[in-house]
């Protein structure tokens, strides 16, 4: 029978998942198990997403990871277990999830795009600049180009940069670091820890252990159910 473990990073704080509910915590899944179809595909687990705090998600392949935070996104339902908002000023707006790639539009160019996301937003104009992102990752020159122009990895920097681009309390990421050199995921991690320095709560599935290494605080293992 599979289970997670669960363990600090290396920026640990040495707080347990239960002593959480009132200290700040925005999100919080008790024993949450997902099965479909009679399988089990991902076995009880518990976390707590915490204002600047940065929790990943490790495990092999079909251990259940994307299954975990399609759940703590509200995208499906778990069969046991619950996924509640622990902070009663967070709505469903305050969270961004980056699950595979975005709905590109063919005709917008990258930095239209940015543009879009800023726009949908409400952001208003100069709060964010809309390259700064692409920049970051040292990919300025992509903004003109049209997303079908693109190498995944390229296109990989887009959906993120769009991800990042809009404000969140809570980051859901799934393995970011797909597709990204080895310099771009050192740049995810700057970027990353830029977010949890201004309070936003990450949680992160990744392969990646230098991407782990740089923004985790606590570290859950997710074995196959
Ligand atoms: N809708 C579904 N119906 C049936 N099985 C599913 C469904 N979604 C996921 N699974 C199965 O659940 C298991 C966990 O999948 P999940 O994508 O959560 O794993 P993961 O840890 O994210 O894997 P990876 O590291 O490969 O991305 C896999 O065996 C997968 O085949």
């Amino acid at each position: 029978m599979g289970h997670a473990r669960s363990g600090n990073g290396p920026r640990a704080r040495g707080r347990d998942p239960r002593d959480g509910e009132h200290t700040g915590s925005l999100l919080v899944a008790r024993g949450v198990s997902r099965t479909v179809g009679g399988l089990r595909i991902l076995a009880p687990v518990s976390l707590e997403a915490r204002p600047g705090a940065c929790v990943v998600l490790r495990g092999p392949n079909g251990s259940g990871k994307t299954t975990l935070l399609r759940l703590l996104l509200g995208l499906d339902r778990p069969t046991s277990g619950v996924v509640r908002i622990a902070d009663p000023s967070l709505t469903g707006r305050d969270i961004a999830g980056v699950l595979g790639m975005p709905p590109f539009f063919e005709n917008l160019t990258v930095l239209e795009h940015l543009l879009f996301v800023r726009a949908s937003w409400g952001l208003p104009p100069g709060s964010v600049e809309p390259l700064a992102l692409l920049r970051a990752f040292d990919a300025e020159r992509l903004a003109r180009h049209f997303p079908d122009e693109l190498s995944s990895g390229e296109r990989q920097i887009v959906a993120l940069s769009l991800g990042l681009a809009r404000p969140a309390r809570i980051l859901v990421l799934d393995e970011p670091e797909q597709r990204l050199d080895q310099e771009r995921r050192a740049a995810l991690a700057g970027l990353l820890r830029t977010r949890l320095a201004a309070g936003t709560a990450v949680v992160m599935a990744t392969h990646a252990p230098d991407l782990a290494d740089a923004v985790a605080d606590r570290v859950i293992t997710l074995d196959p159910a």
